[in-house]
């Protein structure tokens, strides 16, 4: 990439981003990410974390068949956590959290790769702001079964805050998301949504990405529509 990502492009991008690691899929992960792709993801993050997590070269090589899965669909490819992996495999972007290396130090070693950020509060996510967060990941935002150590639920509530406080970079949100909240996240201020379970516990993969993109697609169609009004 010649400059760091638009925040157009980061927004489109947004929009139906599946994280997913071998931990949280049924059937075979790269099947799964095929399916979520045929079926209009916008995004994967490679996140191998949890009880029987791959590590070492079986987690490298799971982690390059999804990148290139990712490559011919012409989505980018996020790493979760681990900068040198996502160096190694010259990922896309990163994923990090507020427990992981600081922002600015992840920024300096992967130049302009797509930097994402969780964040909690306005503090922090000014704070990843300044410190070179292309997108904020916010959650939970309803009870998560995928992340054991997740924060307390948040609620839409938090990205009306985050909106109203001036946080205008891409935000999507995360945790608990179904069908059913899809036009409440994307209603409070998310540019899309990231998810787990809902792709990936789901029977038919194809379908429930499809599913989910077209109802963020129509969210956010109405919510411009209702902001105009
Ligand atoms: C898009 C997105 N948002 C938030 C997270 C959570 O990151 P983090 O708090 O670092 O927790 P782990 O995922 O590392 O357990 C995410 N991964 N993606
Ligand atoms: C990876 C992750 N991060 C969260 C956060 O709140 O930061 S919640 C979460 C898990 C999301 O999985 P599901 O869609 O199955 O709830
Ligand atoms: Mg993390």
């Amino acid at each position: 990439m010649s400059g760091r990502i638009s925040p157009e492009m980061m927004r489109q991008h947004l929009q139906m981003y599946l994280v997913v690691g071998s931990v949280n899929c049924l059937a075979e992960p790269s099947r799964v990410v095929q399916e979520a792709l045929a079926g209009g993801t916008t995004m994967i993050q490679f996140r191998e974390k949890g009880h029987g997590a791959l590590t070492g070269v079986p987690m490298f090589e799971l982690a390059r068949q999804l990148q290139n899965l990712c490559r011919h669909a012409g989505i980018p490819f996020i790493v979760n956590d681990d900068v040198e992996l996502a160096l190694e495999l010259d990922a896309d972007g990163v994923h990090i959290g507020q427990d992981d290396e600081s922002a600015d130090s992840v920024r300096a070693r992967i130049g302009n790769r797509i930097l994402g950020v969780s964040a909690h509060t306005i503090e922090e996510a000014r704070r990843a702001i300044l410190q070179g967060a292309d997108y904020l990941g916010v959650g939970p935002i309803y009870p998560t079964i995928s992340k054991d150590d997740a924060q307390a639920v948040q609620g839409p509530a938090i990205l009306h805050e985050m909106r109203k406080a001036r946080i205008d970079v891409p935000i999507v949100g995360i945790g608990g998301i179904t069908i059913e909240r899809v036009e409440e996240v994307v209603g409070a201020g998310a540019d899309g949504i990231a998810v787990i379970s809902a792709v990936t516990q789901a029977e038919r993969i194809r379908a429930a990405a499809a599913e989910l993109k077209h109802k963020v697609l129509l969210s956010i169609k109405h919510s411009r529509m209702s902001q105009k009004l």
